[in-house]
């Protein structure tokens, strides 16, 4: 389980997150929408250790290792490297950050691209990729690291709704095969169609249902 204890985060004089506390378990679907500029962004960025803050606690109950990240995320803007191939963007961090030798990471990205629909891309250069081309590998790229939570921001927005249901029915691949997955979304519709806890941040953060 992943257990958000009374979560604090100010910029300057600016309070962004007031004492926020959830709880997220594998398989579990939880989505949180809530207003611009109400703190969401910075919630998955604390909660995926790129952002730090100021108080309260994120605990992983039940981690499988001691890994540095065990909360992986996927950016609204993919933020995939220009100049690598599909292929490349997701064996890079593998084989850089986890140390993967070249075969394996290819093995692996290969499986990977084959189960999101990306077979006959490998060699595709990011602008060559259409946007849900693109967010499929990221989430790639992201589910290679073997994240025990994955945070998506957004993962809607550049979508139409066939593509939308597309995203919803990968999140629930994703947490069938026991990754907890934790969503930010102004897209209530789809927050309600596919989470199964679903919460909205405004000053605090309320259990929707
Ligand atoms: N690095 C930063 N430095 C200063 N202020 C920041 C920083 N990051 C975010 N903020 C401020 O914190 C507040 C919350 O931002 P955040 O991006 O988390 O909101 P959000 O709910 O994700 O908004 P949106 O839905 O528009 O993306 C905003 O007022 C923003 O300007």
């Amino acid at each position: 389980m992943l257990r958000v204890n009374k979560l604090s985060k100010s910029f300057g004089d600016k309070k962004v997150l007031d004492q926020i506390s959830f709880e997220v378990e594998k398989g579990d679907i939880a989505i949180i929408t809530g207003p611009s500029g109400v703190g969401k962004t910075t919630l998955i960025r604390c909660l995926s250790s790129l952002e730090t803050y100021d108080s309260g606690t994120i605990d992983i109950s039940e981690r499988r290792s001691e890994k540095e990240h065990p909360v992986g995320l996927v950016f609204q803007s993919f933020n995939l490297f220009p100049h690598l191939s599909s292929l490349e963007n997701i064996t890079f961090p593998l084989i850089k950050a986890k140390g993967m030798n070249k075969e394996d990471a290819k093995k692996k990205a290969l499986e990977l691209m084959e189960s999101l629909g990306l077979t006959g891309l490998e060699g595709s250069y990011p602008f060559q990729l259409s946007g849900g081309q693109k967010q499929r590998v990221a989430i790639a790229r992201a589910l290679a690291m073997d994240p025990e939570y994955l945070c998506f921001d957004e993962p809607t927005s550049a979508l139409d709704s066939k593509l939308r249901d597309s995203v919803g029915e990968i999140l629930r691949e994703i947490a069938k095969k026991g990754t907890g997955v934790i969503v930010i979304t102004h897209d209530r519709e789809f927050a309600e169609k596919y989470s199964t806890k679903l919460y909205a941040l405004g000053s605090e953060l309320e259990r929707v249902e």
